[in-house]
């Protein structure tokens, strides 16, 4: 569901902060989102962050800054923030589960790098999920590539869990869905509180995962080894 506050111009910047209170797990995205091309983006957002760089004080014909508001921009539309645009979803395809595997599959330990919709400074960490097929299978990779593709947003962990949680099921037309998320917020450690040991965990159980028994199976299986 997008938000409707998007029918306003893209220049019009000054109203974009309007309160909006969604109930939705879907990322709150203006309505006009993609009406831009990312070239487009990475133009304007240039433009505005050397002039927050200026507002700072920093020399922009320092060599080294110089180019610093293009690779800022760069990075925002075509890495970090790339996952905001459905064209960057990746494009998967599932098989049949010809060998009838009725067990948890587990994909553990899944690195991903986010960053902070508050603050936009990272949150790092694993994620680990399982599903029990319904008929479809899907590639391994293509479960570490859904978890990145969300990832890639100004996100709060608990969005970014169910945002995970919901594709799987929807994809794989099975309820049985877990993911459980456990990062580091470089909000709570490199400034405010300052707490570099505290960690965040999120969850997301549905189906079968519901049981206590499902749930203390998976978990037994992403603490294998530690
Ligand atoms: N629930 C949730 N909170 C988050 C997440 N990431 C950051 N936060 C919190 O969002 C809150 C924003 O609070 P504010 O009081 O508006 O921001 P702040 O003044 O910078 O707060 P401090 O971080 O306490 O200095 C902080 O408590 C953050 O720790 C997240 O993924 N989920
Ligand atoms: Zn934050």
């Amino acid at each position: 569901m997008l938000n409707t506050t998007g029918s306003k111009p893209m220049q019009d910047i000054d109203e974009m902060g309007d309160e909006h209170i969604g109930t939705s797990t879907e990322t709150p995205l203006r309505a006009d989102a993609f009406e831009m091309d990312d070239e487009l983006k990475m133009e304007l957002i240039a433009k505005h962050f050397k002039e927050i760089m200026h507002i700072l004080g920093l020399d922009l014909s320092d060599d080294s800054l110089r180019g610093t508001p293009q690779r800022v921009a760069k990075m925002y539309v075509q890495e970090v923030f790339s996952g905001l645009d459905p064209k960057n979803k990746p494009d998967i395809k599932l098989f049949e589960n010809k060998y009838r595997y009725s067990e948890m599959l587990v994909e553990k330990d899944i690195t991903f790098f986010s960053n902070c919709e508050h603050h936009f400074v990272p949150i790092y960490g694993k994620a680990h999920v399982a599903y029990i097929s319904n008929g479809k299978v899907i590639g391994l990779s293509k479960i570490n590539r859904i978890v990145q593709y969300f990832a890639k947003r100004p996100q709060v962990q608990e969005r970014l869990t169910m945002q995970i949680g919901n594709e799987l099921k929807e994809m794989l037309g099975t309820e049985d869905i877990a993911v459980v998320i456990d990062a580091h917020h470089m909000c709570v450690s490199s400034r405010g509180i300052k707490d570099v040991n505290s960690a965040t965990v999120t969850s997301y159980y549905s189906g079968q995962f519901e049981q206590e028994e499902k749930r203390a199976e998976f978990m037994k299986y992403i603490t294998l080894g530690k």
